[in-house]
This record gives C-alpha cells, structure tokens and sequence, in this order.
C-alpha cells in the first residue's frame, strides 16, 4: 500500500486508508500520481473537522475572510503556471488553455465578492419604529464535488463562494485529477486558511458516496455529468432543510440561419464543438445547417477545417488546438458514439478516429438528419452532429427535443431571428453569433431541464451559498403608541 498523504483534514495532510487509486496522463498512459482513497471513517473526520471550524470561520467578519481569499488569488497568480502545468498533465488539455483556467480561477475572486454583495450580503431599511435588515448566513458545512474537464476552474467556482459565505468545506474531486486538487489545497494552505476550513477527501465513487450521504453536511454543491446528478437528486429527496446545487451536462444545440460571412460561422461552430476536445458541458452537439446552397457552402467548408484542426500534446511548442481526452476509456466511448450513430444512419463526413494506447481522438463530424430515434444522449467529446433543415420553427423544436437545456446559439445576420430563438428555445445560456463555450464568470452559469436544478452557478453561486435572515429590530423594547383592540397591558 503506497502512503502518499493525499487526504487534508483538519489541516493535516493524512494518508487514505482505502484502496489504492492513481492518476494518469492521458496522452501516453504514464501514472502520474498514486494514493490511496479516503475511507468512510476518514470521511467523517473530514466533515467533523469542517463542524469544528464552522463558528470560528463564519463568526470572521466579511472583510478578514475575504483577506485570505484575496491572498489565496496572490499565491495563485504566484503558482499559475505551475498549476497550469498540472491540470494539462492530467487532462490532457493544451497549456495554453490550462493557462486561461488558471487565470479564470484567479478571476473568480474578485467576481465572487462582488456577487456576495449584490445578491447576498447585508441591506438595512429604516422603519417607523426600529429598522428592517436582510441579512444572509452560512449554511455551515458543504460538500463540493467537481468534474474532471476544469478541474481548477469549476470547484474553485463553489469553493470561493461557498469560503465567502462563511461556510466550511469538504472537497471531494474527480478520481481522474487528484494531482489538481492536491496542489490547489496546498496554495489554500499557503494563502493562511484555517486548518478545517477547507478538508479534501480524495477516492473514487466509494469515497464520494461517502460524503453525499454523510449526514452531518448541510448542502452539496455539485459539478458533474447529469447521471451522478440525479443520483444526488433522488438521494437528497425527502430532505428539503439541506441545499443541493447541481451542474450537470448538456445536448446543446447550434442553428445557422442567414450567416453571411462563412468563415466566421465555422470558426463559431469550431469553437462550440471541439474546445477542450469537446468536453465542456457548454459544447456544440447538434448543428442544424439549412438545406440549402448556403448550408452546403459552410458544410464544406467547415468538413475542411475540422480535418485541419490540429491534436498534439499539451506541451508541443507549436501548440495544438485539442489536446488528448482525458482518458483511454473516454476516447474509446466517443468511438462507441459514433459506431452507434453509424448503425442508427448516421454518415460520417469527417470520421473520428482514436490513436491507440491513449486518449487522444481526432474530431468527427456526423450527418443525423435522416435518424428517426436520435439519442438524447450527451456525448462528451469532439463529435459534432448535422442536421439538415428547411423550417426555422421546425429547427428550433428539434433543438428543442431534449430532456437537456444548457447552452444554444444562433449564428445568422438576422435580429428578428434571434428575437425568435430566445423567445423559444429552452437553454440557460443563449448565445447569438457568439460561440456557446466560454461562459462568463460574471454571469449566471445554469441549465433546465437534466441540466441542473435551478440553482445557477457562477455569478449567482452566492445565492446557494448562504440563507437569507430577515429582522425587523429596536434597540430596546418599547411599548407601542397605540395598542391592538382588545389589550389592556396595565
Ligand atoms: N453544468 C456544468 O457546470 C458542467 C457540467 N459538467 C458535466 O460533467 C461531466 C463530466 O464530469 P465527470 O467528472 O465525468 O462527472 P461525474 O459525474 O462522473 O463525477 C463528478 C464527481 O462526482 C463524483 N461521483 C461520481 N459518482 C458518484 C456517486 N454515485 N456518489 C457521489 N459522488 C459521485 C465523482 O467522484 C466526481 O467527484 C459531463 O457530463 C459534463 O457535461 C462539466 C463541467 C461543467
Ligand atoms: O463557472 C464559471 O465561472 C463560468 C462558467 C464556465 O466557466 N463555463 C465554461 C466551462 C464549463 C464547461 O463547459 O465545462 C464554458 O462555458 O466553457
């Protein structure tokens, strides 16, 4: 058994008394990292650790806790490229788009405390007698849970919030970037944090069970794919006093309509469909492309462009635009996706194609206009899927045909189309002649549907964050001017 100490409770870097797992670079199957998982018992010292905290980390004022958030943003920017390093090694992705991420976690500060006080902080109102205040508290102690495409970027987005708040936490990230979270508690560390404040349980599905059904949480802000969602979801029914915040993935559709400059439209959809080898939950799946010479023209062009995209690995000095999957198995299900959607009549235009022995991919794209029992299944990686149209209002339904509801986008010169789009197309996030990858921190960042539950991360995280107190106050107690009928208080 290996003892690498990959456990932080209570402050104290702790080895897991589990079963051994390890990290691997997806690129050529290199472990990378190795360690044993975090037991229930462990588990359980964790979110003790985190009560034991709570009162003395909620009871700072606003201002000492956002010092050390604030210093946590300077010891990032300090290890950025450390850090960037790290998550392109285990994920695979090119460094110049683990750059941004790590920047984009040094960006969530100052957004976050910005949002804490305009959808949460504290709003006193003068009444008649005495005053009114709003005030928002800390649930207490939350469980964060984070997928493995943004392995920085997308915990960093519950944690900052959640710390701001004045909750203590409990981290437990994705099995497949241990190494990510390892290194970012360590800077939490240096940024002065509490011990307690912040824990990491690192472990498989066995560890993560674990802490979703710990009963001593208070809330659980999740980032993952929709299965895992709604495992969560069916768990935590019947317990309406704990907060759940869920992030789940997405079928996200892209319609062209009327787009004149061609090659901006398929730098659009490029964008939408292959960023980060297409597993981001804000990815491109569906591209509706009219049925005319237009659509032909930005197919062809598009067919070319994709077969141009350049696959390398995260570190090559010419950098490439996708990087490996973050697996072997990840690689090989979006082989599976395509020989599926071959059987069900899909046509391969661009074939995507897997290098053996890693998780490296080419991109695909894939004509469905003709697949009368299309899956409504979230493919996460570079496969795009065509359909042809002649009605808007017919493509907007089908876009629509989802149990899903993340991103969609309309790429065409036509306002009034766009008025159309939004007015009917069901996604929390609508983009027009914009990619829909790339979301902003500084915005609401939510789905409908299997999407999420209605609790938007991003800029309104703090609202999951923390519950709203409302007191009506007098610094003594008086007796009124005037009594309700029917007293006699003498
Ligand atoms: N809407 C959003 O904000 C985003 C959603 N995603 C979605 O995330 C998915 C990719 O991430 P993955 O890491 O594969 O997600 P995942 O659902 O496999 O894992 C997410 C986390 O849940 C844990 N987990 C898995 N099964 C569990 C169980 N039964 N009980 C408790 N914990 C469990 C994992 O260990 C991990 O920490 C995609 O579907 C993608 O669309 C990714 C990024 C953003
Ligand atoms: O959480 C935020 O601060 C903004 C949302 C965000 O960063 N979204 C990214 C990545 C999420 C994903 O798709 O996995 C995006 O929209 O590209």
């Amino acid at each position: 058994m290996t003892t690498h100490p990959a456990q932080l409770i209570n402050g104290e870097w702790a080895a897991g008394l589990g079963s051994e797992f390890k990290s691997v670079n997806p690129a050529n199957n290199e472990v990378i990292w190795r360690a044993n998982s975090a037991t229930a018992e462990q588990v359980d010292a964790a979110v003790k650790s985190a009560r034991n905290a709570f009162y003395t980390w909620s009871d700072l004022d606003f201002s000492a806790r956002l010092e050390i958030v604030k210093r946590f943003a300077d010891v990032l920017k300090e290890n950025a490229e450390e850090l960037a390093i790290a998550i392109a090694k285990e994920t695979g992705k090119p460094l110049w788009e683990t750059r941004t991420e790590a920047g984009a976690m040094v960006g969530k500060i100052a957004i976050s405390e910005k949002a804490y006080h305009e959808r949460t902080g504290t709003v006193e109102n003068p009444m008649p007698v005495g005053r009114a205040v709003i005030r928002h508290k800390a649930h207490g102690v939350v469980a964060v849970f984070g997928p493995y495409n943004f392995p920085g970027h997308l915990p960093n987005g519950h944690i900052v919030p959640a710390l701001l708040a004045g909750n203590t936490v409990i981290f437990k990230p994705s099995e497949l970037t241990p190494y990510v979270a390892e290194l970012t508690l360590k800077l939490w560390q240096q940024a002065g944090l509490p011990a307690g404040v912040i824990n990491l349980v690192q472990g498989e599905v066995e560890t993560g069970k674990a802490l979703a059904s710990h009963k001593g949480i208070d809330g659980l802000f999740f980032t993952g794919s929709s299965r895992t969602g709604h495992l969560l979801h069916e768990q935590y029914a019947g317990q309406p006093g704990k907060i759940l915040a869920l992030e789940m993935g997405g079928n996200n559709p892209l319609i062209v309509k009327d787009a004149s400059d061609t090659k901006a439209v398929v730098h659009d959809i490029i964008q939408s469909a292959f960023i980060s080898s297409g597993q981001r939950c804000t990815c491109a799946r569906k591209l509706f492309l009219p049925a005319d010479a237009q659509g032909d023209a930005i197919l062809e062009h598009l067919i070319r462009a994709t077969k141009a995209i350049k696959v390398g690995n995260f570190d090559d000095a010419d950098q490439p635009f996708m990087g490996s999957m973050i697996s072997e198995a990840a690689a090989k299900g979006m082989v599976a996706a395509q020989t599926q959607l071959q059987s069900l009549g899909g046509e391969s235009l661009v074939e995507l194609t897997h290098k053996a022995d890693s998780g490296f991919v080419t991109p695909g794209i894939i004509e469905c206009t003709n697949i009368t029992d299309f899956p409504d299944e979230e493919h996460f990686g570079p496969l795009l899927k065509v359909f042809r149209y002649t009605d808007f209002d017919a493509a907007i339904e089908k876009a629509n045909d989802t149990s899903f509801g993340l991103s969609a986008g309309l790429l065409g010169d036509n306002e009034a189309d766009y008025d159309h789009f939004l007015r009917r197309i069901r996604a929390g996030i609508v983009n027009w002649n914009r990619p829909i990858t790339g979301a902003s921190s500084a915005a609401p960042f939510g789905g409908i549907g299997a999407s999420g539950n209605h609790r938007a991360s991003a800029y309104y995280a703090a609202d999951y964050c923390a519950y709203p107190v409302a007191s009506v106050e007098l610094e003594k107690v008086t007796l009124p001017g005037t009594l309700s009928p029917g007293l006699n208080i003498d």
